[in-house]
């Protein structure tokens, strides 16, 4: 799906909403006010706080807006996991997560805060970022929960505190799940120092990557230094994890063919790392092939960085061999980029991405929900589907509708 450009104007961007697909979590609600993701006194304190200039570190005129109780329970909220509480951190992204009109609103005041937090504590460590993203991914048993737990426990046991937040493409349709239950990473569950989120249940790929970029934030708010972030290789959700990141690892089973088998070439592109899983026993013979294999195909792919060659190697959960190596490439990966202000530009470059998918998601619910739109969808719809009319004459009928009345 082609993204927004900043520079488009505003026909430019209706004419780009009407080649959405109608979405029917978008479809209108009983009792939606047209509103879009914050109140109108919560976007007035922040757009007055961008008019005046101030930093985000003056979240207080945010505060005002807010109940006695809703200032007492965000204020718990935000020293609980500032000072690292678990418990707290779950309830802050739960908060994030929901779809309660206000209590989305007080999501937001309270991420605002957090970011105000996070980005002092930056500046404290000479503008570095304080954790490191890592998305991994890869088809249904790859062998991506036991690679997680295994490394999780190697990093917490070096001192490390680690989070794991799920994106699961499946949960989004049909509130299912292809990355299992949560009988997956056992031991790392029990850990003091890691922190396992499973995908939420319900909400579009886009509202479960906006909650997902959100619970990043929090995560780290929360003093955790490593943030994993999983997914499975289906539909479109590589992409959007591999552009929440500082680093994209693609985890590939030893398979007994001679294809790339079910692994999309376009993500292999956005890979930074390849691991070859289960390079134990048996199966040590096919992973040297998957890696030369894979080796290969990376070198006819341009380059994505100037600091770093995309690597293929070799790891088995089971016996351990390989995982102190992949990490190891993957802390050498974090320097170079680093050192070069790479990764400080794919953040700044992603933080963008974010804001225009956001704006994408809350034009396109509002454009559907406008009186107009909603009064003619159907009829038009109908005469679309007939052939009376083409898709192009109907959607412009609706953007005249829309920007005729608004
Ligand atoms: N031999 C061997 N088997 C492994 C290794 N890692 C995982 N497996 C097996 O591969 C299967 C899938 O492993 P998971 O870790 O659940 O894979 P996954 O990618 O998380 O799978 P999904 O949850 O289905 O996406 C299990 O039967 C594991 O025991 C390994 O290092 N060596």
């Amino acid at each position: 799906m082609p993204h927004i450009h900043p520079k488009m104007g505003r026909l430019g961007l209706l004419r780009y909403i009407s080649s959405f697909p109608t979405r029917t979590s978008c479809l209108p609600q009983p009792g939606f006010t047209g509103g879009p993701l914050c109140s109108q006194p919560t976007v007035r304190a922040l757009s007055c706080q961008y008019r005046r200039g101030l930093s985000t570190t003056a979240p207080g005129e945010l505060m005002k807006d807010l109940s006695g109780p809703e200032q007492r329970r965000l204020t718990a909220l935000y020293d609980g996991l500032i000072a690292g509480q678990r418990a707290s951190l779950a309830e802050a992204i739960t908060l994030v997560e929901t779809q309660h009109p206000r209590k989305k609103e007080l999501a937001q005041v309270l991420l605002q805060r957090v970011l105000a937090y996070r980005t002092e504590q930056e500046r404290l460590n000479g503008g570095r970022p304080l954790a490191f993203r890592v998305g991994l991914s890869g088809p249904p048993g790859a062998g991506k929960s036991s690679f997680i737990e295994v490394v999780g426990k190697m990093l917490t046991g070096r001192g490390h505190k680690v989070s794991v937040l799920a994106v699961d493409p499946s949960s989004c349709t049909t509130g299912g799940s292809l990355l299992g239950d949560k009988t997956r990473m056992t031991e790392l569950t029990r850990d003091m120092n890691a922190f396992i989120r499973p995908s939420p249940t319900s909400g579009t790929l886009g509202g479960v990557t906006r909650t997902t970029n959100e619970a990043i934030v929090l995560c780290e708010g929360a003093g955790y230094d490593i943030v994993l972030v999983e997914t499975v290789g289906v539909g479109q959700s590589e992409f959007a994890v591999a552009d929440m990141v500082d680093m994209f690892v693609l985890l590939i089973p030893p398979a007994g063919g001679d294809e790339l088998q079910g692994i999309k070439r376009g993500i292999i592109e956005r890979a930074d790392l390849v691991v070859v899983t289960k390079s134990d026993g048996d199966l040590v013979v096919p992973a040297r092939r998957m890696q030369t294999e894979y080796t290969s195909a990376l070198k006819l792919l341009r380059r994505q960085s100037k600091s770093w060659n995309p690597k293929v190697v070799r790891a088995s959960s089971h016996s351990g061999d390989g995982i102190p190596e992949v990490w190891a490439k993957m802390e050498s990966y974090r320097d170079s980029m680093l050192a070069s202000g790479e990764l400080q530009a794919r953040r700044r470059a992603q933080q963008k991405v974010w804001m225009w998918n956001l704006i994408q998601e809350n034009v396109l619910c509002y454009f559907q929900n406008h009186p107009s739109v909603r009064e003619a969808l159907p009829r038009l719809e109908e005469k679309v589907n007939t052939g009376t009319i083409s898709p192009g004459l109907a959607a412009d009928l609706l953007l005249k509708y829309f920007s005729s009345s608004s």
